[in-house]
């Protein structure tokens, strides 16, 4: 639902009701982002995180709080669910898959920025049923305005993505030792490293806050089986979806033939991200090194921005 385009002629259109769910470096960023909007009385904003209290000293002005833990002292995920338009995903893979489907079950639209849940096939075809709208970020990539066309003509045959990173960030649980000391003694000058080399569902498993672009490229590139249909596959990586058995299957095709490399890299000062495409469309090579999150440095600061472009349009407010 948008309210901003639902209601009666000649009156002021309410604002609308936007929840984040997570309110980590992305989300308080995209709040930030949209105080314009708040302070014009176009949005209200609500974040919902476990743990609240450890979240009351860091307030951003005009953004309550509600939780998905077991706070009393504030409105809990369904009541705050209940009294919301949208609702912006910028919590992780896990939390995406466990609140999302839920969302759009019940009519709500929901902004995704952790695009890797997508690689889930029974979380994607859920998250894509509606009625709510699914809505998938760029995130820290982009051109896929380029991408999308080339692959719904079929013009596409390979695409692929290296992700550059500093070591530290690349760190995971799983690692065996050694690997762990490996990137940890990685210095600037040092030959890279590749972790990882495969495909975007493999590897989202394995860095689940690292290679989201990876998914959000196969999104994009997943090309459409209904030419001049019904405006699914529009090809843009943001937008409403329409069938969604038939995007969940167009998604997992893309998924095998995207190609992800994960490097860490010592002198990534600045994460990278260099895509290419290749079919009968041409040869298209995008990098992307956007300036860092100010609230997290190891996180693309692009992303909040394309979250928060991804609101307006969902919204009516741009
Ligand atoms: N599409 C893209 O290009 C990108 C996507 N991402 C995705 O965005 C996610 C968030 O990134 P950051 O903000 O940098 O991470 P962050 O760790 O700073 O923030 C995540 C927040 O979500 C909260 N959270 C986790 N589980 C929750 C739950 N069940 N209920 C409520 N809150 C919960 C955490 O407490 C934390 O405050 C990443 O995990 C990744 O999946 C990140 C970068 C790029
Ligand atoms: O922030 C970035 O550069 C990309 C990222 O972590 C992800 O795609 O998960």
């Amino acid at each position: 639902m948008t309210p901003a385009t639902h209601h009666s002629p000649g009156t002021p259109a309410p604002p609308a009701r936007v929840l984040l769910l997570g309110f980590g470096a992305i989300g308080r960023h995209v709040a930030t982002l949209l105080a314009p909007e708040r302070e014009a009385g176009l949005l209200r904003m609500c974040a919902a995180e476990r743990d609240v209290s450890a979240h009351r000293e860091r307030a951003v002005p005009g953004v309550e709080l509600s939780t998905t833990g077991t706070d009393t002292d504030c409105p809990t995920w369904d009541e705050a669910l209940a009294a919301t338009d949208l609702v912006v995903e910028c919590a992780g893979v896990e939390p995406a898959g466990e609140y999302g489907p839920g969302v759009v079950a019940a009519g709500i639209d929901l902004v995704l920025t952790s695009v890797g849940a997508l690689a889930d096939p029974g979380t994607a075809r859920r998250l894509l049923a509606g009625p709510g709208r699914l809505w998938v970020t760029n995130g820290a990539i982009g051109g896929f305005d380029v991408l999308g066309a080339a692959a719904d003509s079929g013009g596409l045959d390979a695409v692929r993505i290296r992700t550059s990173k500093l070591p530290t960030s690349l760190l995971r649980p799983w690692m065996i030792e050694t690997e762990k000391a490996e990137l940890r003694a990685l210095r600037p000058g040092d030959e890279p490293v590749t972790v990882f080399s495969g495909g975007p569902a493999e590897a989202i498993e394995r860095f689940p806050a690292n290679v989201n672009v990876a998914v959000g490229l196969a999104w994009a590139t997943r090309g459409r089986t209904q030419p001049g249909g019904d405006g699914a596959g529009d090809g843009a990586g943001v937008g409403p979806q329409a069938g969604g058995a038939e995007e969940a299957e167009l998604l997992q095709r893309s998924l095998d033939r995207v190609r992800v490399e994960l490097v860490a890299d010592p002198d990534a000062g600045r994460s990278r991200h260099a895509i290419l495409a290749t079919g009968d469309a041409g040869r298209f090579e995008l990098t992307f090194e956007s300036a860092p999150s100010p609230e997290n440095p190891r996180t693309s600061g692009l992303t909040a921005l394309s979250v928060t472009r991804t609101v307006r349009e969902a919204l009516n407010l741009t």
